[in-house]
């Protein structure tokens, strides 16, 4: 079978010498695509944008947005691209239905939608209240009603990410007040960082992030190699027997929260080095047991539950919370899973707090369902380091990561 028939219905991989020395370049961030998309749009796309990502979110974005005159923006599983572009078309001035996957109308989106109609945008819910698809009709932001806005921050950020960029373009600009924790921080960061080098300024204080009425300006900007990607790649290199691995695209000072993998894995076995244009991997001894909170970088959970299950080393993992609404209830994904390698991840806090237990964990040919989540595929694939495994619907890798196993085939993986 090869890595590229993406129709396959399972991939069996196995890595015979569990030896891998070699260059790789994840593909570019899908959440610095999606959000300079959006601001370049409301720019009058007059930006240069380089490197925007290959994942089918990004190329979703981009499609939808070259579709103006389309009245149904199908935003597939994409959670960025349908808060971005929902609170995009409230202002937009034209008649949509935003819609989505049969998992995309289970994800919730009531809080955006809500903070949106308090601008004075008309939003109908087309099936069940509080998710998509939704009906947004037409509304131009020279009508907002309001200029200050209150969300909770924990919940998901993209819907504060989402308000932040129209925010500018408001006659009145916009004041956000956070309710609550605020998960998801770093990408909140992220958004006014990209937003400040397309020119508009910002103020954080304690809750409340302040934006004027700003224009836009357009300028070039360069998208990073994606850290959730690479995250799969500290596990190659944690699980491999010799991993000299270097990883293209990154820098030091990211404006992605995910970035702190390195630090993760610096406890579970994985050294990084930065080079002037990304990073080397290398092999080091385990430090200890694990104790992480994910509040902020929720999309590196699934990576360390496996490593941790493969290294026999128990970890506690707090600040799940996000991780029910996600592609798949991620937190029962990854316990269906583990089990069937003989380790565990059992409940300290419900939803928020659990502890890998590997037990008796051994790889030998267990079926991995991947439940229309990319991470899951991902993050159990290189698993193949130790045994043979089978990855089910190998296809969902292309939300974020499409050419993930032609990757690990250039690295010995044989399917
Ligand atoms: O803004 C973004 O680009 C993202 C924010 C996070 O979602 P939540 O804010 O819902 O946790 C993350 O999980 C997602 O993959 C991408
Ligand atoms: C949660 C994710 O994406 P989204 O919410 O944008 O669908 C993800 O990529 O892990």
């Amino acid at each position: 079978m090869q890595a590229s028939d993406t129709t396959a219905q399972a991939f069996h991989i196995t890595h015979t010498s569990g030896v891998v020395n070699h260059t790789i370049t994840p593909p570019a961030s899908k959440s610095e695509s999606n959000r300079v998309l959006v601001i370049d749009a409301l720019t009058g796309r007059k930006s240069q944008l380089d490197n925007l990502s290959n994942a089918r979110d990004t190329q979703t974005m981009i499609r939808l947005l070259d579709s103006d005159s389309n009245p149904v923006w199908d935003v597939l599983d994409a959670g960025t691209t349908m808060r971005f572009l929902t609170a995009f078309s409230a202002f937009n001035g034209k008649p949509r239905e935003m819609t989505g996957t049969p998992r995309m109308k289970e994800r919730p989106i009531k809080l955006l939608v809500d903070a949106l109609r308090e601008l004075g945008a008309v939003i109908e819910y087309k099936e069940k209240e509080g998710y998509p698809p939704i009906l947004i009709h037409p509304f131009k932001p020279e009508l907002a009603k309001t200029d200050y806005i209150k969300i909770k921050g924990d919940v998901s950020s993209q819907y504060i990410t989402a308000l932040l960029m129209i925010a500018p373009v408001l006659p009145k600009g916009l004041t956000i007040e956070l309710l609550g924790h605020v998960g998801s921080k770093p990408y909140i960061e992220m958004t006014l960082r990209l937003m400040e080098h397309f020119g508009v300024t910002s103020e954080w204080k304690d809750n409340i992030i302040k934006i004027s009425h700003q224009t836009y300006k357009p300028a070039q900007y360069k998208v990073e190699s994606d850290w959730s990607g690479s995250s799969y790649w500290f596990s190659v290199a944690a699980l491999a027997k010799e991993a000299n691995i270097e990883l293209k695209g990154y820098v030091k000072n990211s404006l992605q929260g995910d970035h702190v993998i390195v630090d993760i894995m610096d406890q579970l076995g994985v050294k990084t080095e930065f080079t002037a244009d990304g990073l080397k991997l290398t092999k080091q001894p385990v430090k200890g047991n694990l104790v992480w909170d994910f509040t902020d970088c929720p999309d590196l959970a699934q990576t360390v539950a496996v490593i941790l299950a493969a290294k026999g080393v128990e970890g506690t993992l707090s600040g799940l919370q996000s991780l029910r609404i996600k592609e798949t209830d991620r937190i029962a994904a990854i316990q269906n899973e583990l089990r069937k390698f003989g380790a565990d991840m059992i409940e300290i806090e419900k939803d928020v707090t659990y502890k890998v237990v590997p037990g008796t964990f051994k790889v030998d040919g267990q079926s991995v369902h991947t439940y229309e989540d990319h991470r899951m595929a991902m993050a159990f694939a290189p698993l193949a380091l130790l045994g043979k495994v089978t990855i089910e619907e190998p296809s969902v890798v292309n939300k974020s990561y499409p050419l993930y196993w032609e990757d690990l085939k250039k690295v010995g993986f044989m399917f």
